[in-house]
């Protein structure tokens, strides 16, 4: 067992760039909205750079890029519409599971842990995605950028789960590839984990001083 997960009962995972690189279907949703609109692809490199402040942002990012203006309010509304569409068509064709993810979380959830995913991707694409990857018993809670009013980097999330289930903060960590990740963990009083080979806006996760780092969620276990 890991030294942080000593005195943890509750854990809350990140999804994209933690348990899953979505980047290749994230950018191929994002690029066909861009043929939709007969503007030129973005490809997967800026796209993991973009990941992060979930879907509305990453299409409000690209049609920005690839415009080099940011979209009308309506342009953004229609992109973000199209954008739903091609991703939740198949949102694991070329998704993967990050390596030590499913022995870590099987792991953790034999140790009787609570476990929940808190991420900012639309709450309805989070089922399919775990289901894929036969991982929907493993959760306790699921919730998604657009379940609260509030988002990653906010707390509130964190409180949320942490409130569901009768847990002291203390009691609690976040695991995350990106700095929303800790900086909602540190600001709810959670312990905060990080991995670096997710999607962090290009920069070091370490930047954000993460209580601690594993380059494989299987040195939880
Ligand atoms: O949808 C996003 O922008 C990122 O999602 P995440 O919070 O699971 O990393
Ligand atoms: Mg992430």
């Amino acid at each position: 067992m890991h030294p942080m997960l000593a005195d943890i009962r509750l854990i809350c995972f990140d999804l994209d760039g933690t348990l899953v690189d979505s980047v290749p279907d994230l950018s191929a949703a994002v690029d066909a909205v861009l043929a939709d609109f007969e503007l030129p692809p973005a490809g997967e490199a800026k796209v993991r750079d973009w990941v992060g402040n979930g879907s509305r942002k990453l299409v409000e990012r690209a049609l920005a890029d690839a415009m080099g203006t940011p979209p009308s309010l309506e342009r953004l509304e229609l992109g973000h519409a199209r954008f739903l569409q091609h991703y939740g068509c198949d949102p694991t064709a070329r998704t993967r599971l990050y390596p030590g993810v499913r022995e870590a979380l099987d792991a953790l959830r034999e140790e009787g842990r609570i476990l929940a995913v808190v991420t900012n991707k639309p709450f309805a694409l989070i089922q399919p995605i775990l289901s894929a990857f036969g991982l929907d018993d493993h959760f306790a809670l699921c919730l998604g950028g657009d379940s609260l009013p509030q988002k990653k980097p906010d707390p509130a999330p964190l409180w949320h789960v942490a409130e569901r289930f009768g847990q002291p903060v203390s009691a609690c960590l976040m695991v995350g590839d990106s700095r929303h990740d800790v900086e909602a963990g540190r600001a709810a009083g959670f312990r905060t984990l990080a991995v670096p080979y997710g999607y962090n806006h290009g920069e070091p996760v370490r930047d954000s001083r993460p209580d601690g780092m594993v380059e494989s969620l299987a040195e939880l276990v």
